[in-house]
């Protein structure tokens, strides 16, 4: 059985992941954690981690960028593994979390789903295929319209991840209506829609000379990245401090 803490627990994805959590008996939520306290939970709730008494094996993160300091400095003094799936963190967060790593296990990931993760691995074998033959990269993501950072973690780690197969040699454009030159070959665009209740959206666009190639996740329901931090969080328990990604859960099944 894993323990865990739910940091955000009144938020979308944290009632997400108490719902099926409720119904799998291989894991159990402790406690949650929240500044919104309108939500009757079958769990103790505290306010911030420092003021949580209840012991466990993991935390899992769907709750603000804002909340991820303190969300680090509790994983690593407490000793607790990390599920950390808040996207739209600031650079010195990501060079935080980094050096967390030496300290505690970290799972993080901007997108929980089996489909995001598999489009990564193939993008980086089109990418290869596609860039040094001359193609455009281009991302449209499109999300609901409460979403605050944008583009979407998953934007830019699909692009990163493109990146990565081709030595970094690419920059990231995320807004082209200040500029009046045509677009770099060296260039990755990433641009964001935000409405209604969508889910979430990626589309990979490889854009060439007569012919375009296009790779597309629709996400239907928040369920499938709840149950793959749940997946994650049973993962992560008893690991040895380190950086573990979505990949190791899925080798791992
Ligand atoms: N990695 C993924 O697969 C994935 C999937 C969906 C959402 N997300 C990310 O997860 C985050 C949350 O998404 P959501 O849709 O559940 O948002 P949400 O706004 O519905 O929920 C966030 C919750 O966090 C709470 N919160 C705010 N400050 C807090 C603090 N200091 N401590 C604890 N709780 C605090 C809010 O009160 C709210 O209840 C976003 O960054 C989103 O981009 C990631
Ligand atoms: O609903 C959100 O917010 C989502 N955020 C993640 C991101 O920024 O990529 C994953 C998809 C849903």
């Amino acid at each position: 059985m894993t323990r865990a803490i739910m940091n955000g627990c009144n938020g979308k994805m944290g009632q997400c992941i108490t719902g099926i959590c409720a119904q799998d008996e291989d894991i159990e939520i402790v406690a949650g954690i929240d500044t919104y306290d309108g939500i009757k939970n079958d769990y103790p709730v505290f306010a911030s981690l420092k003021e949580c008494t209840v012991d466990a094996d993991v935390i899992i993160d769907f709750s603000n960028a804002k909340a991820v300091d303190a969300l680090l400095a509790y994983g690593v003094e407490k000793q607790i593994p990390i599920v950390l799936c808040t996207t739209g963190l600031s650079e010195q967060q990501l060079a935080d979390v980094e050096k967390a790593y030496e300290k505690v296990a970290i799972l993080k990931s901007a997108n929980m789903s089996l489909g995001i993760n598999t489009l990564m691995e193939l993008l980086k074998k089109a990418a290869q295929v596609f860039a040094p033959a001359g193609f455009d990269m281009e991302i449209v993501e499109k999300h609901h319209n409460q979403k605050l950072d944008a583009p979407s973690g998953t934007a830019l780690a699909l692009a990163d991840s493109m990146n990565e197969a081709l030595d970094e040699a690419y920059t990231y454009t995320y807004d082209r209506s200040q500029k009046r030159k045509k677009r770099d070959k060296y260039e990755i665009g990433l641009s964001s829609v935000r409405g209604g209740n969508i889910v979430g959206e990626h589309e990979v666009i490889f854009a060439g000379q007569d012919e375009v190639i296009e790779f597309k996740h629709t996400a239907y329901s928040k369920a499938v990245f709840a149950k793959g931090a749940v997946e994650a969080a049973k993962f992560l328990k008893g690991k040895s401090a380190g950086h573990y990604d979505m990949a190791d859960v899925i080798a791992a099944k």
